[in-house]
């Protein structure tokens, strides 16, 4: 018989039996938090019950006889961190950590993996179901369909209802921008909870409200306040960046933190015992509030926060002097201290002194992670680190990458309602009716034959847009065609038109949400250069992730890339010479970053499309087969989640 050991942390671990037999006792493997659930159960949140029983029908704490020779029955839970009981005090699950044994790799700094391949694959290996379900806080400035401007809003828009699909409880925290527009219309099932908190910051008390709408097993939050209305998009409009961001960020990270507590959501709040996923440094505060002005007075004790990183070129500095205007004790200011280097000073006088949120995320979140493994690579290094890489490596032992998945049923070729016809990797004959009618719809010649490039997404430095500018007039001696949707930077805005009037016949330009017209085609548009394109170009000088590329394998658009973080991981060189002859690959990675090494990829692209059709084919197929689901995602992130509550918090 087995005795009860405690490990180094102090807690039991618990070999479990399961009878098989019994029903009442048999282990609920993925719990879901969806309506029905909290009709079953009166709204509460349960836990992932596995139950301990001694094949008689009794109880037994902990150790296991005979049955543990049948591996049919026995079942070993991990290490065991309490119960929940409902309101008649029967127990009606446990809080469980993961399996014992993999403590020893994760459980301290001092043992902790720090290679980083080595820790994806421990994230990937155990990735079978769910053990523990978490109250999860996604904390967040965009969420796709309420706000959106880029990639951080598709993954704050799909992740969550992924988590909640596998028994999460999942809140998403974000402000109800309201900006004048159609897009405003978005909030509109998003109702008053009528509760208004005060938050002290910024010399005064800033009164601030909840709005909340359950979608898809998701409690969407919105904080509301003055400043989040106005013209634009979240972050500013056509004169620039917002001047309060910091203002309105500070706003929403003292109210993210609050909403647990105060906010009864179906009935019963989320509670302290949550799980903060902090995003990127609108969100960075969190896991400084926490630590500074919650844990001190025994508040939020039990709960841990992740900062995951989508950019890390963005970090929220702001002067010193600002600081005090963040609500926080000044003893902490330690934790967001952040000195230029000498050679980045403006003038004689400048002490280089500033505020850097992100910094202070970095260095108080218990967890961090980036959206692919490469990057959780890159940001450790001097080039890809902004200037965090030697804190981020100093935190190596829970920084970790999980590549992003996609909303597959919103990007589905044999469903989607904004092209003009619908095909699969089984039948691909409708792809060639879409690209015709794109060409159509912009007014370039109808040539089915001749390859057509399109380029998505913000026209900044990260995305390589200067390597295209400079690359075009080369690339459209060529027989092509070539599509831009893009907004951002006002200089590449002005190139792509005038590179559309000097290039009628093979060039197109389309800037941003310029134009006048319906949400409903816009995003016929926004889709379409990916979809009907037949190579999709990203020449991105960093690239944490990246979704156009997994969005456009999904459609059987063919990518070039720059070989940099998640394109590096996600898109595989094409090799016409293996798998006896039928190829594998599903694009072309290209480096360096100079327009020669780009306009080779594109070249051989190019003639792969034309001149070996059957290659082009299997490229297209093996694309779209991939599997880039949330589903996937979903369970690194469990993984995760279960390092997180085993140490205690960072701080
Ligand atoms: N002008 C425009 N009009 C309309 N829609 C546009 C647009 N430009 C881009 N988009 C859309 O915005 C999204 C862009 O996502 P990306 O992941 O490519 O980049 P982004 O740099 O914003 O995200 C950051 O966060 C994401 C998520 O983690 C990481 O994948 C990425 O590497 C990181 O830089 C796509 O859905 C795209 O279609």
């Amino acid at each position: 018989m087995e005795s009860l050991a405690i490990n180094r942390l102090g807690f039991f671990k618990l070999p479990i039996t399961l009878n098989q037999r019994d029903s009442a006792f048999r282990p609920v493997r993925q719990v879901g938090f969806g309506s029905c659930w909290r009709r079953r159960i009166g709204n509460r949140c349960l836990r992932v019950v596995k139950a301990v029983e001694d094949g008689n029908g009794g109880n037994k704490d902990g150790a296991v006889e005979d049955e543990k020779e049948d591996k049919e029955e026995v079942e070993e839970v991990g290490l065991f961190l309490g119960m929940e009981r409902d309101e008649s005090g029967s127990i009606i699950g446990f809080n469980l950590s993961p399996h014992y044994g993999r403590t020893e790799v994760i459980d301290s700094d001092e043992d902790a993996v720090t290679d980083v391949q080595e820790k994806q694959e421990e994230i990937e290996e155990d990735v079978s179901e769910t053990k523990v379900t978490y109250n999860v806080v996604f904390v967040t400035a965009e969420a796709a369909p309420y706000s959106k401007t880029g990639g951080l809003g598709d993954v704050c828009g799909s992740l969550p209802i992924a988590l909640a699909a596998r028994g999460h409880r999942v809140m998403v925290i974000s402000p109800r921008y309201l900006n004048g527009t159609d897009s405003d219309k978005s909030f509109a099932s998003a109702l008053d909870l009528n509760q208004r908190i005060k938050i002290f910051c910024f010399g005064g008390a800033q009164e601030v409200s909840f709005f909340h709408e359950y979608r898809d097993g998701v409690d969407w939050v919105f904080i509301d306040h003055p400043s989040y209305h106005r013209p634009g998009n979240p972050y500013g409009d056509n004169l620039g960046a917002f001047g309060d961001n910091q203002f309105r960020f500070t706003l929403l990270c003292h109210a993210a933190c609050e909403a647990p507590l105060v906010l009864p959501l179906g009935g019963y709040t989320y509670g302290e015992k949550c799980l903060f996923l902090v995003n990127d440094w609108h969100a960075g505060l969190v896991p400084v509030l926490l630590a500074s002005k919650y844990r001190p007075f025994g508040v939020y004790r039990e709960a841990r926060s992740i900062l995951v990183i989508h950019n890390l070129a963005h970090q929220g500095v702001e002067p010193a002097a600002s600081y005090k205007n963040l609500g926080l004790p000044q003893e902490w200011y330690g934790a967001l201290e952040w000195v230029f280097p000498t050679w980045a000073r403006t003038h004689a006088l400048d002490t280089g002194e500033a505020v850097n949120v992100l910094k202070g995320a970095v260095v108080t979140a218990d967890r961090i992670l980036t959206v692919s493994e490469a990057y959780s690579w890159e940001v450790t290094t001097i080039e890809g680190g902004y200037g965090l890489h030697d804190l981020l490596r100093s935190r190596k032992s829970v920084l970790n990458g999980i590549t992003n998945g996609i909303d597959v049923a919103e990007w589905d070729p044999s469903s989607d309602e904004h092209i003009a016809s619908h095909y699969s990797a089984d039948d691909l004959s409708g792809k060639v009716q879409c690209k015709i009618s794109l060409q159509k719809e912009l007014g370039l010649p109808v040539r089915p034959e001749v390859p057509l490039i399109g380029f998505i997404g913000r026209l900044d430095y990260q995305k390589g847009i200067d390597l295209i500018r400079l690359a075009t007039p080369e690339l459209l001696q060529d027989d092509v065609q070539f599509v831009m949707l893009g907004s951002g930077d006002p200089q590449y805005e002005d190139w792509m038109r005038m590179a559309e009037s000097n290039y009628r016949d093979k060039f197109r330009g389309w800037v941003g949400f310029n134009v006048p017209i319906s949400h409903r085609i816009t995003s016929g548009y926004l889709k379409s250069p990916i979809l009907c394109c037949d190579i999709l170009l990203m020449p991105s000088r960093f690239e944490p992730c990246g979704l156009n590329q997994l969005y456009a394998m999904r459609y059987g658009t063919v990518p070039v890339v720059h070989a940099t973080g998640g394109l590096r991981d996600t898109v595989e060189n094409f090799n016409p010479y293996a798998g006896e002859g039928s190829g594998e690959g599903t694009g072309w990675l290209f480096s360096p970053l100079t327009t020669e090494s780009m306009l080779g990829a594109l070249r051989t692209a190019m003639q792969t499309y034309r001149e070996h059709k059957e290659s082009w084919e299997g490229l297209m197929r093996r694309g779209m087969k991939r599997d880039f689901t949330w589903e996937s995602a979903a369970k690194q992130y469990e993984q995760v989640f279960e390092w997180a509550f085993i140490d205690p918090p960072y701080c």
